[in-house]
């Protein structure tokens, strides 16, 4: 029986001692028939037994979920390999042993670290610990040593057992199957024999190994239950501005979500917008209109989740009486058993309503062509309306109802009856994010020397045009005076050289470091295609999910950016310097790209990219400062490995604005007079 060891719903795996007759079986990238949350799932175990079945079967082991996979539940997702150690080995005395209960490790894929845990236990209960030294089986020696005596001896003794176990073990593990990879192996997984191939260490091709937690796949389990996310507020509260930046989030995380807006219902139902008339609460016949709209809504955001569509629907609407949130309680709750949670935001700031109304209301499809002093007296009736049946959500009265309440644009947050993973993190990001008015700065490092030769990640310096971009970027700054500007580059040397002459308090972020090709660092693509072509070739099948040999996906790097996006959204003027993959993922969540399109943005070296939120979106300005660099965009191939096709997607070589947003600023020659808005340069303003 294999034991539960954290929540039900989380993939985390733990596994019970098995008998020692029992025979090991392959994990889930060889088992066809093993579920795909076991795939999440990667046992140290399994290297140690795999290792110990080509040397005698030093270790048996059983899948305890072997004759179960058809049972979805619990007890079937958390069996994965265990580890039961039989026999006396003639290696070097190991410090702790075991009894007939041998300890299981499991490789969780449910931390945002990396980590194996075993069961917790005192040292003193693992005696007995033996192995069988029969004969060929040196790598498996060194692994099953490393995971108990190496792993152990070198822990600091204030640590509690399990934990040091933890927290050493891997890294042990991991030290030594690289050791073995570099020793002994010496190819990449695609061209390895499917025996050393077992022998390897978390990569993409073990499909069942994540070391660390990937695009929503933790949200994922928490989101097993659909959610409703309820607005509630008085019209130009910012609710709009909050489902659509929340949606934006939580897509971008991995989470499917989608806003329904009343308003559009609304808009759908009736002929042009007259006046504030239609609000009024004794106006019998609109009444009729708005309620079968909310309920069309309503309906629509459960069908959308009934149908496996999405995780989360986000219902953008007023929600303002008592009555209507107990109506939707009834439906979400009760009817559907899905997760809901209220999101009012309430304002009494009159400049910041006024600043929506401004922003937004003007430019609504209900004012088309309608003088703007005109649509704010409306809007404000329109309000007043509102006003005179808004209930405000209660504690008391509504007790059974989750909700948070953001008061002035973020001021203060009362959270109450929060639950789960999904709402807390809801909840937190609603925390961070802002409304001041500010501009974030992305841009690529210069050109560096690995740029210029075609080889890929390294460290190496900047080229001597990569030393006048960093110049020219330190003068294009400090043209713009912007007020508080704050720079965050990564860790590497040619993002460092690049704001040597910028005057501003720089940070420096080891999660802005570029993506990690692993065993394809420092390589060209015409290099991996040659050595690699398997690994070539599934990278542009997708490329978004795909994790190099021993490096990462573009998956991985947005889990590691979160903590990014969550301090840009604090944060007022920033520069941020950084490399091609890593800016297309914070270009994507400003932007809302879909993963698919995530890894083919293009973002050219010698290009500041100028984000400005404007309204529900972000305005993007790419200036380009003069001096040459290589195009080290490689586009999406027609067929998958090729490397001397244009590509799809036709950006190379270009400089355009994703799908026509913002404008195109191409700054001129001229660096001393090259600012954004001023005269004295040349430069062409190309709107697309
Ligand atoms: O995902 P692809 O398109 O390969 O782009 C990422 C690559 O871009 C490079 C340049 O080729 O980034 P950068 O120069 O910005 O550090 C490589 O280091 C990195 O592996």
């Amino acid at each position: 029986m294999a034991q539960s060891c954290g929540t039900s719903k989380t993939p985390f795996v733990c596994v019970a001692a098995q008998t020692p007759t029992s025979t090991a079986t392959p994990p889930s990238g060889e088992n066809s028939s093993c579920n795909n949350k076991n795939q999440g799932n990667y046992s140290a175990a399994d290297i140690t037994s795999r290792l110990g079945q080509s040397s005698n079967n030093i270790v048996k082991a059983k899948n305890s979920s072997k004759n179960n996979n058809n049972n979805n539940d619990d007890d079937d997702v958390e069996g994965l390999l265990p580890l039961s150690v039989t026999k006396k080995t003639s290696l070097s005395p190991v410090p702790y042993t075991c009894n007939s209960s041998p300890p299981s490790i499991t490789y969780s894929s449910d931390s945002s670290t990396d980590c194996i845990s075993w069961p917790s236990r005192t040292p003193s209960s693992f005696n007995n610990t033996t192995t069988h030294n029969t004969g060929t089986a040196a790598l498996a020696n060194k692994l099953v040593r490393s995971v108990t005596a190496a792993s152990i001896m070198d822990m600091p003794y204030n640590t509690s057992p399990s934990l040091r176990v933890r927290t050493t073990s891997l890294n042990q593990l991991k030290k030594t199957a690289d050791l073995a990879i570099e020793n002994e192996l010496h190819v990449c997984p695609s061209v390895m024999s499917d025996e050393l191939r077992k022998l390897l260490p978390p990569t993409s091709e073990t499909v069942m190994t994540k070391p660390f937690p990937i695009r929503g796949e933790r949200t994922i389990a928490d989101c097993t239950t659909p959610h409703v996310i309820a607005m509630v507020g008085l019209p130009a509260r910012g609710k709009t501005f909050i489902s659509k930046k929340l949606a934006r989030y939580l897509n971008w995380i991995g989470i499917a979500t989608r806003v329904f807006n009343l308003g559009e219902y609304r808009r759908h139902a009736t002929t042009a917008y007259k006046s504030h008339e239609f609000f009024r609460a004794d106006n019998e016949e609109a009444m009729a209109i708005r309620n079968r709209c909310a309920n069309q809504a309503l309906h629509d955001s459960c069908e959308w989740l009934l149908n496996g569509q999405g995780s989360i629907a986000v219902f953008d609407a007023t929600n303002s009486t008592r009555d209507r949130r107990q109506l939707i309680y009834d439906i979400v709750v009760k009817q559907h058993g899905f997760r809901l949670f209220f999101v009012e935001s309430i304002c009494d700031d009159p400049q910041i309503i006024e600043q929506n109304i401004l922003e937004v209301k003007v430019s609504s499809p209900d004012y088309y062509n309608m003088n703007t002093e005109l649509v704010v007296r409306d809007f404000l009736q329109r309000i007043e309306h509102y006003e005179e049946r808004y209930q405000p959500i209660d504690e008391v009265t509504e007790s059974h109802l989750s909700f948070m309440k953001v008061y002035n644009a973020g001021k203060k947050v009362v959270v109450y009856n929060n639950e789960g993973h999904v709402e807390s993190r809801i909840v937190y990001y609603l925390m961070n994010i802002h409304i001041t008015p500010r501009t974030i700065y992305l841009t690529r490092h210069g050109e560096s020397e690995y740029n210029l030769s075609g080889l890929i990640g390294g460290d190496s310096n900047l080229s001597t045009r990569g030393h006048q971009y960093a110049r020219a970027l330190s003068s294009y700054i400090s043209q713009q005076h912007i007020k508080g500007l704050r720079v965050w580059t990564s860790w590497m040397k040619r993002a460092i050289q690049t704001v040597a002459d910028v005057k501003a308090p720089q940070e420096r972020w080891k999660a802005l470091n570029e993506i990690d090709a692993g065993h394809c660092e420092e390589m060209t693509y015409e290099q991996i295609k040659e050595r690699f072509p398997e690994e070539f070739k599934a990278r542009d099948v997708n490329k978004f999910a795909y994790r190099y040999p021993r490096g990462e996906s573009y998956e991985d790097l947005v889990a590691r950016l979160e903590p990014v996006i969550m301090e840009l959204e604090r944060q007022g003027n920033v520069l941020v310097v950084s490399h091609q993959a890593v800016l297309r993922c914070l270009f994507a969540y400003f932007l809302d790209k879909s993963a698919d399109e995530l890894p083919y943005l293009y973002v050219p070296l010698h290009t500041v990219i100028k984000l400005t939120p404007v309204a529900y979106g972000c305005k993007v300005e790419h200036i380009k400062l003069p001096i040459d660099a290589v195009d080290t965009h490689r586009p999406k191939p027609k067929i998958p490995g090729d490397v001397s096709e244009p590509g799809l997607d036709g950006l190379s070589g270009e400089l355009v604005a994703p799908d026509g947003v913002g404008k195109v600023l191409i700054v001129g020659d001229d660096m001393e007079t090259a600012t954004n808005g001023n005269g004295g340069r040349k430069e062409h303003l190309q709107q697309t």
